[in-house]
């Protein structure tokens, strides 16, 4: 069967290890993330999702392994090439675990949100999403005498920062709250909020640590709805780590399991539920035809 996460990567973790003094997080994990795809990240509480979230986006330096990223093709030979070389990218192909995390932000093009809100509570939700394009407006003179005074290369960026933003909160339905402060909002506007913010730096890969965390039913339903589209738009590809199954069912092209800091489980959603050392490993269960942990992994579960 061809699959995209082997016939076109986007990102390609190779033999990656993390260990927190005696304790190995990540344990020799290997993967690849198919362009275009979203590819969810599942395992039980402490499986290490997060810590090799943490290593793609250069908030942790791995102790061992390669992760290569491109928004071109993640040719074999030049990854090798680039690998011999002290160099962390040729122009097109990136080695995310020589770089910090803004260059991963910045060069690779990839965002990410986190297990706990970090939007700026006491400032607007327009605001918070022209944050987040900071950089852009920053490039047009925002901090510069030539914002201040006004001068038309940065009106124009300005503007571009408004459009951009004003068409997100439309898209998530709070263009109406545009001018509350972002803390002021419920909690699922808020996870709509932060992944609008990420999506304003127009990322190649859009990595989200459990989006569906604290949401209920009809908000995860919104959730996986916006998810699926902003993948269907094909700019951007999608890397989660949920609990929520039925996000994960419902979106994910590619899911990749782990245990205790090891890959279990690599494959198309309906071969990984139904593959019994994930069943048994992840629900910590030893009884694969138990009835509840089928539907829990189906994503049908009562919640
Ligand atoms: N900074 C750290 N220092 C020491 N140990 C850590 C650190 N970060 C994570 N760990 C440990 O690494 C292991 C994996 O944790 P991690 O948070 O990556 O798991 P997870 O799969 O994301 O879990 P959860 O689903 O509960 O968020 C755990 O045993 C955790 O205690």
């Amino acid at each position: 069967m061809s699959a995209r996460w082997i016939d076109d990567p986007i990102l390609r973790v190779d033999h990656l290890t993390m260990r927190f003094g005696g304790l190995t997080a990540v344990n020799d994990v290997s993967f690849s993330a198919g362009r275009g795809d979203v590819t969810a990240l599942i395992g039980p509480n402490g499986a290490g999702k997060t810590t090799l979230f943490n290593c793609l986006t250069g908030f942790y330096k791995p102790t061992s392994g390669r992760i290569a990223f491109s928004s071109g093709r993640l040719d074999d030979a030049r990854i090798e090439k680039l690998t011999r070389s002290a160099r962390k990218h040729d122009g097109e192909i990136f080695l995310l675990e020589r770089m910090a995390d803004h260059e991963i932000a910045r060069q690779a093009r990839l965002a990410r949100t986190f297990q706990n809100i970090r939007l700026f509570p006491g400032m607007s939700a327009l605001e918070n999403l022209m944050i987040a394009q900071g950089r852009e407006l920053s490039r047009a003179a925002f901090f510069s005498i030539a914002g201040l005074l006004g001068l038309p290369a940065w009106r124009r960026a300005e503007q571009a920062a408004v459009d951009q933003a004003t068409a997100w909160l439309e898209r998530i339905g709070l263009r109406h709250r545009a001018n509350d402060p972002a803390g002021s909002l419920p909690y699922g506007d808020q996870r709509r909020l932060e992944i609008a913010r990420a999506m304003c730096l127009r990322p190649t890969l859009l990595c989200l640590d459990e989006p569906a965390a604290g949401l209920n039913a009809a908000e995860s339903h919104g959730l996986a709805e916006l998810l699926r589209a902003i993948r269907d738009e094909g700019e951007t590809s999608i890397l989660l780590i949920e609990h929520d199954m039925s996000v994960v069912m419902r979106i994910s092209d590619h899911v990749v399991v782990l245990d205790y800091g090891q890959k279990i489980a690599d494959g198309a959603p309906r071969e990984v539920r139904e593959d019994p050392a994930v069943i048994a490993a992840y629900l910590g269960v030893e009884d694969p035809d138990e009835p509840a942990v089928e539907a829990v992994l189906a994503g049908n579960a009562p919640t």
